[in-house]
C-alpha cells in the first residue's frame, strides 16, 4: 500500500472534513482539540496535515499532498493545476456580488469599485461582462467596504445572507455556486490511482446515504 498524505484545512471547513474522513472509517487518528498540525495513522497507511484553506492547493500542486479538500471559491480564485474529483456537498454557499442598493450594477463607462478577498475570480467575471472595475484587495470583513465609501459593491461569500443583512446589504447578483472539493496532485492521481480512487468513492457513498 501507498503512503498517503492528505491535506485539510484549518477552520470552517475542517471539522466537516474530519467527519467525512471518520464516516468512511478513516481519520481516527485526528485529534481535533489539539494544535498539532500533522497526524499520522499508521494502520492505514495516511497522514493527514492540517494547513491554512488557501494553502491546501499549493500543498497538493506541489506534491506534498495527494489529496486536500478545499472550497471551489479558492479553486476558482488560484486556478490550480490540480483534478477536482469530487463535489463533498459540504461548505456550500455563493460567490455573490452584494452591495447597499439593488441598482443594475454594470456602467459601461464607469469604473465600479469592488472589494473583495478575491481579485483574480472579480476580474475575470467583470472582464466577461465588459464591465471595467478597480478592485480593492481586502483580507476579510469585506462588507465594510461598502459602508464607509471604500467600494461601490463587494463580491464575497454568502451562506444565509446574514452578515449582509447585519450590515444593510443586499445581494445585487449570484456568480457561482461553491462547496467543498476533493482535489489530487496530477502525478499522485496516476501512480496512486486505485487507492485515491477507493477513497472517493467511499466519500461519494457515504454522502449519498447521508443525502438520503
Ligand atoms: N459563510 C460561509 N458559509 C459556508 N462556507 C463558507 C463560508 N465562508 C467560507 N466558507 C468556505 O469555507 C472555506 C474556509 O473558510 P474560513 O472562513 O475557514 O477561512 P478563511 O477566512 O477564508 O481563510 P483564512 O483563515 O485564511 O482567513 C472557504 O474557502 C469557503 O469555501
Ligand atoms: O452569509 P453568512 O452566513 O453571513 O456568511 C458570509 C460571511 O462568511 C464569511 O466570512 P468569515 O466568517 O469567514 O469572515 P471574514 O469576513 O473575516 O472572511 C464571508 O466572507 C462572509 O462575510
Amino acid at each position: 500500500m501507498n503512503y498517503l498524505t492528505i491535506a485539510l484545512a484549518k477552520g470552517r471547513l475542517g471539522n466537516e472534513s474530519i467527519k467525512a474522513f471518520q464516516k468512511i472509517g478513516l481519520g481516527n487518528s485526528i485529534d481535533p482539540t489539539s494544535r498539532k498540525l500533522i497526524f499520522s495513522d499508521k494502520e492505514n497507511n495516511i497522514s493527514y496535515i492540517f494547513v491554512k484553506p488557501s494553502d491546501v492547493v499549493t500543498y497538493v500542486q506541489n506534491g506534498v499532498a495527494d489529496l486536500g479538500i478545499v472550497g471551489k471559491d479558492i479553486l476558482l480564485e488560484s486556478n490550480a493545476n490540480v483534478y477536482e474529483i469530487l463535489d463533498l456537498g459540504f461548505g456550500k454557499c455563493k460567490f455573490s456580488i452584494a452591495g447597499i442598493k439593488n441598482q443594475g450594477i454594470y456602467r459601461k463607462d464607469e469604473v465600479l469599485k469592488v472589494a473583495t478577498k478575491y481579485p483574480e475570480t472579480t476580474k475575470q467575471y467583470f472582464k466577461e461582462r465588459q464591465q471595467k472595475i478597480e478592485i480593492i484587495k481586502l483580507n476579510g470583513s469585506v462588507e465594510l467596504a461598502p459602508l464607509v465609501g471604500l467600494s461601490d459593491v463587494i463580491v464575497d461569500l454568502v451562506e444565509t445572507g446574514n452578515t449582509l443583512k447585519a450590515n444593510g446589504l443586499q445581494v445585487i447578483e449570484d456568480m457561482f455556486d461553491i462547496s467543498a472539493r476533493l482535489i489530487v496532485n496530477r502525478v499522485s492521481y496516476r501512480f496512486k490511482y486505485d487507492q485515491i480512487q477507493n477513497i472517493a468513492e467511499k466519500l461519494e457513498r457515504s454522502l449519498m446515504k447521508s443525502d438520503d
